[in-house]
């Protein structure tokens, strides 16, 4: 008898759709099991409190979240930036599979980069980091708030309405739009989210702990042990800052050889002031020794910006 599909719980856009497809082929591969997509549906069709009670800030990773728990499906893939720092009990994140590029692009008309764009030019985005990162280095330019999904942001870029949007490559890459991309912006200049372009496979924590569970073994196969390192140190600093997504908080670590370099910047909302630091370490080689000293990076990074005044810009309480 042909055992039961895995059953992956997503969303409907095109970008949800890609990335848990993308998943799912992997996880077919390493395990021989069908992997069924069972649709979400989101926040509209739930009530807010029960909403607001699984996630704060990550409303549609709440919704898969919701279904986890449920019961309705057995794992879900989130974008890792837009999951709140703050564990949800009785879910876990199996898998980080690796990352793919984290930086920010500017997709402007007339082939302009972030040095040629004109005086003046209106550039779109909803990101405060994104935001006060573009006005640090080009004070002269017009942020437009802008919403919605990949598509339409790209849509917006039009004579008489904006001159470029800013957005994540790995997002462009998945739905496959990289040729309206006119420059992979620099990630000194422009310091990503924490955890952008990683994905985050969630299950149920009693089926991870079950070493028999046809998910675990296949999940485990999917995690790319750099990628974790990498954006745990990014996401502790989101984390002891209190900075929420609204926050103009960059973070990107990387590993060169047995090294973690992490880099963090905090900027004014108008560009104004930036604060920066970076710091790195040497790993162990016992695989749950060097998490311990990715988070640690990511305190010590956390704490130097503190002390440098980044309570001011990011809101937290003293
Ligand atoms: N904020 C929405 C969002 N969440 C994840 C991605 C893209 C891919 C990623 O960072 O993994 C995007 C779009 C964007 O910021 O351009």
């Amino acid at each position: 008898m042909t055992p039961p599909p895995l059953r992956l719980g997503t969303r409907a856009s095109t970008l949800a759709l890609t990335q848990s497809t993308t998943v799912a082929k992997a996880l077919e591969a390493v395990t021989g099991r069908e992997v069924q997509l069972v649709r979400i549906r989101t926040e509209g069709d739930r009530s807010r409190a029960s909403l607001a009670s699984l996630g704060g800030t990550g409303v549609f990773a709440a919704a898969l979240r919701e279904a986890l728990l449920a019961g309705e499906c057995d794992f879900a893939v989130h974008s890792l930036k837009d999951l709140p720092t703050a564990p949800t009990p009785g879910l876990s994140i199996a898998a980080l599979p690796e990352r793919a590029d984290s930086r920010d692009v500017l997709c402007a008309r007339e082939g302009w980069t972030l040095q040629t764009l004109p005086e003046g030019a209106r550039v779109g985005t909803g990101s405060p980091r994104r935001a006060a990162q573009l006005l640090a280095a080009r004070p002269d330019l017009e942020i437009v708030d802008i919403r919605g999904n990949v598509e339409t942001r790209l849509g917006r870029v039009q004579p008489g309405d904006l001159d470029a949007v800013v957005l994540a490559r790995a997002g462009l890459a998945r739905v496959d739009r990289l040729e309206a991309v006119t420059e992979t912006l620099d990630a000194e200049v422009v310091v990503p989210a924490p955890g952008q372009g990683a994905l985050a496979v969630e299950c149920r924590s009693e089926d991870l702990a079950d070493p028999e569970h046809p998910l675990t073994t296949g999940l485990r196969a999917l995690d790319d042990h750099a990628t974790r390192l990498a954006v745990t140190a990014e996401r502790v600093v989101l984390r002891v800052l209190e900075a929420g997504c609204a926050a103009p908080l960059g973070a990107l670590a990387h590993l060169d050889g047995e090294t973690l370099h992490l880099h963090a910047t905090v900027v004014e909302h108008d560009g104004s002031r930036r604060l920066s630091h970076r710091a790195d370490v040497a790993l162990p080689v016992d695989e749950a020794a060097s998490l311990a000293a990715a988070e640690s990076l990511g305190t010590e990074v956390a704490n130097a910006l503190l002390e440098a005044g980044a309570a001011s810009i990011t809101g937290r309480p003293a």
